[in-house]
């Protein structure tokens, strides 16, 4: 393996230690309130945020050995940047300054060898390991809530974030966990391939913590998770390198990769893999279709996702999606589609689909097939705003945030109606206000959706997470009720274990444990997430 030595990328420098992405691009004060007065019963003034400087932390529990003290760092902006993902929950925990869950070191290896080297010595002094891409988990995947050990370390993959090889042959890189998105694209560039993931946490999130959380990049059909992209993973766990063969598919036995992929940092840590490339695409086209009527809306999805047309985007945003995107007028329901190919011309496809929706009752905008369409690209700049916005409305006590699902399309007409009405008196009941409860279809399958749903709501100052959490858990009974997952791909982390321990079959439960015991048997490696050791239950 060719060892990385880089400093951490520029990006990460200028990142936010409370909010989402760069700390320049968060909304100044008076952004704030403007936006927060557009959600009546919000606070009036915003929360502001904490000098670092002036928090307090946990004593420091452990030292780390001076051969790897190098790597380690127990900085006070170290530890708080480490402390939490990015949900709203650890965005309001960080705005009050609540930085008890905070990692007694944070640990940047250079090399694999210093992943191994830091996984023993924690195996021996029986210090936590929470691997660390971005720390964009929106699950509580990078937030230590354990009293079972001596010390917690964050460990922090970003410095080891190169593209190693391109085999132009088969179309594949070898590339290394800690890369972010931005880096990783602008290595694939020269050669005029892509991994073709885009996320919406792209720009702050990783290739490792996109295999350990089975990401779903933004494209809506065909390869809409980071699974279908993997040729073979390199994992560091405690008893040794897992490195599977590349191969382009194979039928011997269980996957090695799929025991790793959505492993969420509990098995080992990924420090490289093969992944399948693209050519970049040339030719692009994207429409946007209005709906009076969310279930004709609906069943226009169906057909094109059953069309075998493979649309890259087929986003339905509901009319409050669509009315908070500003892309549809009072009631309307928004699909908005997209067509790419690196080969040929889109035209012809994307007039296909349309006329599919067209059929089902929708109304094209104006704009004709073969070109970018205005409504679609007014929704991709909300799109990437919209962490920011999130942040800033935080910050005026307004409770908001997602949750996203998939469930088969027989079920998906009433699951949509059944969490908007229950769950909005649920935000009634538990803020006192109407608020909203939004959807859009993030992914299509030819046998269902995954709906991603957005609560807004005015909050009380100081009880903001607790509220958040007694509405997430009501969407979390009803998604089971409905047989739906409890993530589509926001993973499961610590604040889905409950219904993933309903979801999963009981010997398969079983069979995590003893694969967890088999390959961390000092149980360091994020404990709580996914699976507790086996021991306890
Ligand atoms: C604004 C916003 C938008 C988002 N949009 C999307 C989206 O479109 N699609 C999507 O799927 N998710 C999305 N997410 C969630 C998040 O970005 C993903 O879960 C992402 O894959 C996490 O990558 P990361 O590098 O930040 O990992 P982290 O948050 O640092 O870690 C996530 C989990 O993976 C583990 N981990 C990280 N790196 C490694 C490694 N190298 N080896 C082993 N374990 C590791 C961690 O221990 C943790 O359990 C979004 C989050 C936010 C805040």
């Amino acid at each position: 393996m060719t060892d990385s030595t880089s400093t951490p990328p520029a990006s990460l420098a200028s990142r936010s230690w409370w909010g989402w992405g760069a700390a320049a691009q968060a909304l100044p004060d008076a952004e704030c309130t403007a936006l927060g007065a557009l959600v009546p019963g919000s606070a009036s003034t915003p929360l502001p945020v904490p000098d670092i400087a002036h928090l307090e932390l946990p004593r420091v529990r452990v030292e780390p050995p001076p051969a790897l003290a190098p790597l380690m760092s127990a900085a006070p902006e170290d530890r708080a940047a480490h402390t939490y993902g990015k949900a709203y929950r650890d965005v309001v925990r960080a705005l009050n300054g609540d930085l008890s869950a905070a990692p007694d070191q944070v640990a940047h290896p250079r090399t694999e060898q210093d992943v191994v080297d830091i996984l023993g010595w924690a195996a021996d002094e029986d210090v936590a390991v929470v691997p660390y891409g971005a720390g964009s988990s929106v699950v509580g995947g990078v937030e230590y809530r354990e009293d079972r050990h001596r010390g917690v370390v964050s460990l922090d993959l970003s410095r080891l974030d190169r593209v190693l090889e391109i085999d132009r042959v088969s179309r594949a890189a070898r590339i290394q966990a800690g890369a972010l998105g931005p880096a990783l694209e602008a290595q694939l560039r020269p050669h005029g391939l892509t991994l073709r993931h885009f996320p919406q946490s792209f720009e702050f999130s990783t290739l490792g913590g996109w295999l350990a959380t089975r990401a779903g990049g933004h494209y809506a059909t065909l390869y809409t998770h980071i699974d279908d992209l993997v040729e073979s993973l390199r994992v560091v766990t405690p008893v040794g390198i897992n490195e599977s063969l590349r191969l382009p598919g194979s039928g011997a036995g269980p996957s090695p990769d799929r025991l790793f992929l959505g492993s969420e940092g509990t098995l080992g840590v990924i420090t490289e893999a093969w992944m399948r490339l693209q050519d970049r695409p040339r030719h692009k086209a994207s429409a946007t279709v209005l709906f009076g009527d969310i279930h004709a809306a609906m069943d226009a999805v169906r057909a094109i996702a059953q069309s075998g047309l493979h649309p890259a985007n087929c986003r339905l945003l509901d009319p409050g999606e669509a009315a908070l995107a500003g892309v549809a007028r009072d009631g309307e329901s928004v699909l908005v589609l997209g067509v790419e190919s690196a080969h040929s011309p889109v035209g012809e496809r994307l007039a296909e689909l349309v006329t599919l929706a067209r059929d089902h009752g929708g109304s094209p905008t104006p704009t004709g097939p073969g070109t970018e369409d205005a409504a679609a690209g007014t929704w991709r700049s909300a799109f990437l705003r919209m962490p920011y916005l999130r942040d800033a409305l935080a910050r005026m006590s307004v409770v908001t945030e997602t949750f996203e699902t998939a469930c088969t399309w027989d079920r998906a007409p009433d699951l949509y109606e059944t969490v908007r009405r229950r769950l909005g008196d649920v935000v009634r009941e538990v803020t006192g206000a109407a608020g909203t409860v939004n959807c859009r279809f993030t992914h299509v399958y030819p046998d269902g959706p995954a709906p991603y749903f957005t609560v807004i709501a005015p909050g009380r100052r100081g009880d903001e997470v607790a509220m958040w959490d007694e509405i997430k858990s009501e969407a979390m009974r009803i998604l089971t009720d409905h047989g739906a997952t409890v993530t589509h791909h926001h993973a499961v982390g610590r604040d889905h274990r409950p219904g993933y321990d309903r979801q999963r079959p009981e010997p398969f439960a079983h069979a995590l444990r003893a694969v967890k015991q088999a390959l961390d048997p000092a149980g360091i490696l994020n404990p709580g997430v996914l699976v507790d050791p086996a021991a306890a239950g």
